[in-house]
């Protein structure tokens, strides 16, 4: 089956949360004490989305803070020039700064991120500064869970997924779950089930569903995506890294997508390509299997490259790797 969604927008997917700088290690396979250079990109989960999607043709926006100076500009006129309207990203006045994501790339399977991510602009989006207007132009509004991390960036969500549902905007929510910031896990749990109960879509790890359901062990997908339907949720979707992902929709119907062949460079990345191709191929009407097919594609594609925003692919890259291993 597809997904269907209100064609009488303007906008086809609207994201809200981070916007930061990713710093990728250029020296690859050793620790981060030895890397020395580092290459500077736009980063944060939900503007690697926003530019994924964009670059593959979807009409895209962005509500988010970020701060007054060098890296806010660079921030807001890299996402401009690939296409995301950033007239709903707002400059912080208060000094606070970008948040910063250096990577250490030690091995294709061991990667890992140091983030540095105090009174960062970005968790200080205020409810104010999320316009209704803005909001219910478009089909989607995506959210990025760790937007969810603190106040005042924190209700600022709640305002825009409320507004989003009285003017029939769908709600997709992207657990993007990164321990920074949050000070227990009972805390996560909490607000990422409110944000999920009120959500039509639900991406994530199986990891990231342990933690909302404030888990020590790993749970049952099936239980998972019983407790979601008793909500909003009309698809939920779970990622097993290589083992693919799943979605599984409220008629009952659950598909299989398998993680494609690649020459891996660097783990990171692979979600949110993942999700802008997964959201592309369904928000073009296509079926569950080809939207599955699609986010595995473009996570296959950038885990093979350097950065996670730059490397996003395009329509022609993703079908192309369909096409090549559709026999496998
Ligand atoms: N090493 C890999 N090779 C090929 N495809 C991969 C690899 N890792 C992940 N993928 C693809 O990307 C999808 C999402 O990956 P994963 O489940 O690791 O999500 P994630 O943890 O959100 O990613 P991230 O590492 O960006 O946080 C998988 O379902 C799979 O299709
Ligand atoms: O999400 C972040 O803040 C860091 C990302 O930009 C980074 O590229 C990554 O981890 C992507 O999954």
């Amino acid at each position: 089956m597809a997904i269907t969604f209100n064609t009488d927008k303007k906008y086809d997917i609207i994201a809200i949360g981070r916007a930061c700088i990713d710093l990728n290690a250029n020296e690859y396979h050793r620790p981060m004490e030895k890397t020395m250079t580092f290459t500077k990109y736009v980063g944060g989960s939900p503007a690697n989305i926003a530019i994924g999607s964009a670059k593959l043709g979807l009409k895209t926006g962005f509500i988010g803070k970020i701060p007054e100076d060098q890296h806010g500009n660079f921030i807001k006129q890299y996402m401009s020039e690939k296409g995301v309207d950033t007239s709903n990203m707002v400059f912080d006045t208060e000094g606070r700064k970008a948040g910063l994501a250096f990577t250490e790339i030690l091995s294709p399977e061991e990667c890992s991120i140091l983030m540095y991510r105090d009174n960062v602009a970005d968790l200080y989006l205020d409810p104010t500064e999320v316009d209704e207007s803005y909001i219910k132009q478009s089909k989607v509004l995506l959210v990025s869970g760790t937007a969810l991390a603190k106040s005042p960036s924190r209700e600022a969500v709640f305002k825009a997924v409320s507004l989003a549902r009285k003017n029939d905007v769908k709600v997709i929510f992207e657990l993007d779950y990164r321990p920074y910031t949050w000070k227990s896990q009972e805390e996560v749990s909490i607000y990422y089930s409110a944000i999920a109960e009120q959500a039509d879509i639900v991406i994530a790890t199986r990891d990231e569903y342990d933690v909302m359901e404030n888990r020590q062990t790993e749970g049952d997908n099936q239980e998972t995506v019983n407790n979601l339907f008793q909500y909003e949720a009309e698809l939920v979707v779970i990622k097993h890294g290589v083992d693919g992902s799943y979605a599984y929709e409220k008629t009952g119907s659950i598909h299989h997508g398998k993680a494609y062949k690649t020459q891996v460079l660097k783990t990171f990345g692979a979600g949110d390509s993942y999700a802008s191709a997964f959201l592309y191929a369904l928000m073009n009407g296509k079926d569950i299997e080809t939207a599955l097919k699609f986010g595995g594609a473009s996570a296959a594609i950038v885990v093979s490259k350097h950065s996670s925003s730059e490397a996003m692919p395009t329509v022609s890259e993703i079908e192309q790797l369909i096409k090549d291993q559709s026999v496998d």
